[in-house]
C-alpha cells in the first residue's frame, strides 16, 4: 500500500481547494455519533480482559502536568512515577510519555534517560495558539533541541473557524518541519507531531471531521482532541469521529495516524470506554501506545487502584499511591 498523501497532492494548492475538499467530506450524523458512542460506552468486558485493558491503558498514558506552578521537582517526581507507576510492583508497565511545557523538557529528558518513556512537549503558544508563526516555530524548535521526542501543537482555531484553512495547513507543515530539528539532515527521525484540534471550540462535529483531515493532510502523526484547558475536553463522540477519520485516511492514503483524547479522563471506567471505542471503530491495529494515547494528569492513580483491587480483592488506602 502506498504511504503518501499523493491522492490529495492538489488539495492544499489554495484555500479554495482545501475548502472544497473539507466541505465535500460526508457530514457527521450527530444523533448517530452520540448514540453509537453511548452504546459502545456501556459495553461490558470480561474480568481477564479488564486486567489486560488496565495494563494497556497504563502503557498508553501521556502523564501530563501543564500548570503555571510546575517546578523541576514536580516534573522529576512525575517522571519517576512514569517509569515505575507502582514502585512496590515491578509488573506494572511504564507509561508512554510525560507531557510538559517546553521549559521543563530538559529536566524530564534527564530524569527519563534510558527509561523508554518519551518526553512530549506542548508548543506553538499552548493553549491558545495565538502568536505569530515565527514564535510558534521557535517554540517548537527549542523544545526539540531540548530533547522532546514528541510535540503537541495547537491549531489556530480562530483561523479555522473563519475558514482560513490554508493558514492552519501551512502552520502545521511549518511546525512539522521544525519537529525535524537539526538531525534530519543526518537522516535522524524528527519529533512526532501531535496536532491538538481543541474540539471543545470547534462548535460542530462536521468541523471535528474537517479539522482531523486538515491536520492529517498537513502531516500530523497524531490528532489530539484537547488542551485540557477548555470545556468540553475529550468526549467519546468526538473521539469516535477522529477514529473514523484516521481509519478512512489509512484506507485512502496508506498512512497510519494516531489518536489522543486528552482532558477530563480520570477513571478506569472512562479509559476502558475509550479502548472499546478504538477496537470497534479504527480496529485492533490502533490498540498500541504507538497509535493511541490517553492524555491525563490524574488518571494513572485510578488505574493503579483498580489494578490492585483486581489483584488483591481490596482497594489500597487513598494515600498508598503518590499523587499524580
Ligand atoms: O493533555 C492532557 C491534559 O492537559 C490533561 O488534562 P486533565 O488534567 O483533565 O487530565
Amino acid at each position: 500500500m502506498s504511504t503518501t498523501t499523493a491522492p490529495f497532492a492538489e488539495v492544499a494548492s489554495s484555500n479554495a481547494t482545501l475548502r472544497a475538499f473539507l466541505h465535500g467530506l460526508p457530514g457527521v450524523d450527530r444523533v448517530g455519533a452520540d448514540a453509537r458512542a453511548a452504546m459502545l460506552g456501556t459495553r461490558s468486558i470480561k474480568t481477564t480482559a479488564k486486567a489486560q485493558a488496565i495494563d494497556l491503558a497504563i502503557s498508553m498514558v501521556d502523564l501530563t502536568t501543564l500548570e503555571g506552578a510546575d517546578t523541576p521537582g514536580k516534573v522529576r517526581a512525575m517522571c519517576a512515577k512514569a517509569v515505575h507507576p507502582d514502585p512496590t510492583d515491578p509488573s506494572v508497565p511504564r507509561v508512554a510519555a510525560v507531557c510538559v511545557y517546553p521549559d521543563l523538557v530538559a529536566t524530564a529528558v534527564r530524569a527519563l534517560d534510558g527509561s523508554g518513556v518519551k518526553v512530549a512537549s506542548v508548543a506553538t503558544a499552548f493553549p491558545s495558539g495565538r502568536s505569530s508563526l515565527d514564535v510558534k516555530v521557535t517554540d517548537t524548535a527549542l523544545a526539540v533541541a531540548a530533547g522532546a521526542a514528541e510535540i503537541d501543537m495547537v491549531i489556530d482555531r480562530g483561523a479555522f473557524l473563519s475558514g482560513d484553512y490554508l493558514k492552519v495547513f501551512e502552520e502545521i507543515t511549518a511546525v512539522k518541519a521544525a519537529c525535524g530539528g537539526a538531525g534530519v539532515a543526518r537522516g535522524e527521525q524528527g519529533a512526532h507531531l501531535k496536532v491538538i484540534l481543541e474540539t471543545g471550540e470547534l462548535a460542530t462535529y462536521d468541523n471535528v471531521r474537517r479539522a482531523s483531515w486538515l491536520a492529517m493532510l498537513a502531516g500530523a502523526d497524531f490528532i489530539k482532541t484537547s488542551t485540557g484547558k477548555v470545556q468540553p475536553a475529550a468526549t467519546l463522540p468526538v473521539t469516535l469521529i477522529m477514529l473514523e477519520a484516521v481509519r478512512d485516511f489509512r484506507l485512502r492514503t496508506g498512512r497510519v495516524i494516531g489518536v489522543k483524547p486528552a482532558g477530563g479522563i480520570r477513571t478506569t471506567k472512562d479509559a476502558i470506554k475509550y479502548l472499546v471505542l478504538v477496537n470497534e471503530t479504527a480496529g485492533t491495529d490502533w490498540l498500541t501506545p504507538d497509535l493511541f494515547r490517553l492524555g491525563a494528569s490524574t488518571l494513572l492513580n485510578d488505574l493503579l487502584m483498580q489494578r490492585q483491587k483486581m489483584a488483591t480483592g481490596r482497594y489500597a488506602g487513598p494515600d498508598y499511591f503518590t499523587l499524580d
